[in-house]
């Protein structure tokens, strides 16, 4: 590694195998790295083995701005093809047991290497990373990735600040402060005592446990998006809003990428279509719909005469999920009205002039990224903090139609629907007003972004306070030397170039 990067203060990111985790992670690194700091991102090697083959990610450091990012991965301790990393309450567990171990272990190798570890980032799922910060000696933030209205709701769960659904109460709305009203089934389904994903209310609420325990919660959303609920959150939790991590205006360093499957190119295809006459369709890297629902959104798009871009990704091996099938002749009636591909460069995509509407299962990462795009989307949530951001998304942000409102609701969306809706966002004056509401969003969501705006003065002040802390921190290890960004007023006198070597004895 060169020098260069040796000198910078260094922080780890640990997250979660997950593409949902792993994106607003990763950019979050490369906009730290952008700031000046050395960034490690590593997650189990399961994952990293996809990255790596899937992206151009080399075992150099790649300069991101004043900043390096480089990449280290770590054995989660079961086979290749073992299936239970598909069960999480075995595969979190087992994270916990190899990570409490491996992960101090990375970070002795990189003080070793003369580039000692200052703060650790981890995501939600993985709360143990504070512990192991912790039993270190070391500061801790964490990158919450959904919204901060779903962070509330969660919080006011786990602490039982108000009734939610209950086994005696089940269609109970449920009233937040500085929220709108959820209905009983815009409340993040996980929290229904009737969820079939009992594992994943475990693992998002296992962060609460922790919650005192990272001295910062970044979060990937903006300020002038949720302005209320952030305010009053912000007053319980150490809060900063960095989003959207996918804007990073000055460094776009787009070779540094963490996709788990190679986007199919379809840019080539886009470029054909005229302006505004496609939409894009795509389910996020872990919801499955059943063949039916499948069969009817396919129909729905062919008798709506819309051109589309449908992203079908193979379900994982051992996730119990049957591979969905096209209707006879789909392909063949769609022509080249549509495209259908197994992942996409959905930013870019979001990006293209030629899309007009997104319909999406709401997952936090794509409603951002939809937002920051000026997209209008069609909701089609299933579970999860899906549900609470389609009521956001329509109701709140008013940039999108429902088409549905979750899985639990157990009900066949037919072609007429979605027909009906695909059209809905894409001709007319709703779909107009809904353009003009995301194109004020993608420009706050830029300004936001921008330098000097809201997410930039919180990661600058993140960054400045992990410089501060990483002094406290070697002087606390006496460690051999680390060399930091002086404050403005030491540098003036200095004759350095902004930088001090601090030794301590
Ligand atoms: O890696 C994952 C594995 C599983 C999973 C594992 C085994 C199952 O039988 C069912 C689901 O759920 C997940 C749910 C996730 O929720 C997704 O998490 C995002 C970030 O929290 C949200 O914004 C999205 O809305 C939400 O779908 C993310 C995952 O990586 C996973
Ligand atoms: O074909 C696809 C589908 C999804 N994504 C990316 O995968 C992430 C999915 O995250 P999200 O929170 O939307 O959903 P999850 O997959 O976690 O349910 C987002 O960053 C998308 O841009 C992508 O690049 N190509």
């Amino acid at each position: 590694m060169g020098s260069d990067a040796e000198s910078l203060v260094h922080v780890l990111l640990v997250s979660f195998p997950g593409q949902g985790h792993v994106n607003p992670l990763l950019r979050l690194g490369k906009r730290l790295a952008s700031k000046g700091l050395l960034v490690t991102f590593t997650t189990p090697e399961s994952i990293g083995k996809q990255m790596r083959k899937a992206s151009n990610i080399g075992d150099e450091p790649a300069p991101v701005g004043d900043g390096f990012i480089r990449f280290e991965f770590f054995e989660d301790g079961w086979d290749e093809d073992e299936p239970r990393r598909q069960d999480l309450d075995q595969y979190l567990p087992q994270l916990e047991k190899v990570g409490k171990v491996l992960i101090p272990e990375m970070i002795r190798r990189n003080a070793e290497r003369n580039r000692p570890i200052s703060c650790l980032i981890n995501n939600p799922f993985i709360p143990w990373v504070s512990d192991v910060a912790e039993s270190l000696g070391l500061p801790s933030a964490m990158l919450w990735v959904q919204s901060c209205a779903c962070f509330a709701a969660y919080y006011h769960y786990y602490h039982g600040l108000v009734p939610f659904p209950s086994e005696s109460a089940m269609e109970i709305d449920v009233r937040l402060p500085c929220m709108p009203l959820l209905k009983h089934d815009e409340v993040p389904s996980f929290l229904y005592p009737t969820s079939p994903y009992p594992f994943l209310r475990r693992a998002i609420l296992g962060q609460y446990k922790n919650l005192d325990k990272p001295f910062c919660i970044l979060m990937d959303t903006f300020q002038e998006l949720e302005l209320e609920i952030i305010e009053y959150m912000s007053k319980i939790c150490p809060i900063k809003t960095v989003g959207p991590l996918f804007k990073n205006p000055k460094v776009p360093n787009a070779n540094v990428r963490g996709d788990f499957m190679k986007a199919d190119d379809c840019v080539g295809w886009l470029d054909s279509k005229p302006a505004g006459s496609v939409v894009y369709v795509s389910f996020g890297s872990v919801v499955y719909l059943k063949q039916d629902q499948w069969d009817e959104i396919a129909y729905g798009l062919l008798n709506s005469n819309v051109n589309f871009l449908w992203v079908m990704k193979p379900p994982h091996k051992d996730s119990g999920y049957t591979v969905l099938t096209l209707p006879e002749g789909f392909l063949e009636k769609a022509g080249d009205k549509g495209k259908v591909v197994q992942w996409s460069p959905q930013e870019q995509v979001l990006a293209h002039p030629a899309v007009a509407a997104f319909v999406t299962h709401c997952g936090w990462n794509s409603s951002m990224e939809a937002l920051a795009s000026g997209m209008p989307i069609i909701a089609f949530p299933q579970w999860g903090d899906q549900v609470t951001d389609a009521k956001y998304l329509v109701d709140v942000f008013k940039v999108g139609v429902r088409m549905c409102r979750g899985e639990a609701e157990d009900k066949l969306i037919t072609r007429d629907v979605v027909e009906k809706c695909l059209l809905e966002a894409t001709v007319g004056e709703k779909a107009a007003e809904m353009k003009r509401n995301a194109l004020k969003w993608k420009a706050a969501a830029e300004a936001a972004v921008a330098e000097g705006g809201s997410s930039d003065r919180n990661i600058q002040a993140f960054v400045d306070e992990v410089k501060r802390r990483s002094v406290e921190v070697a002087l606390a290890k006496g460690s051999k030397s680390t060399v930091v960004e002086a404050p403005a007023a030491a540098r003036e006198g200095a004759a350095t170039n902004g930088k001090v070597e601090l030794v301590s004895s």
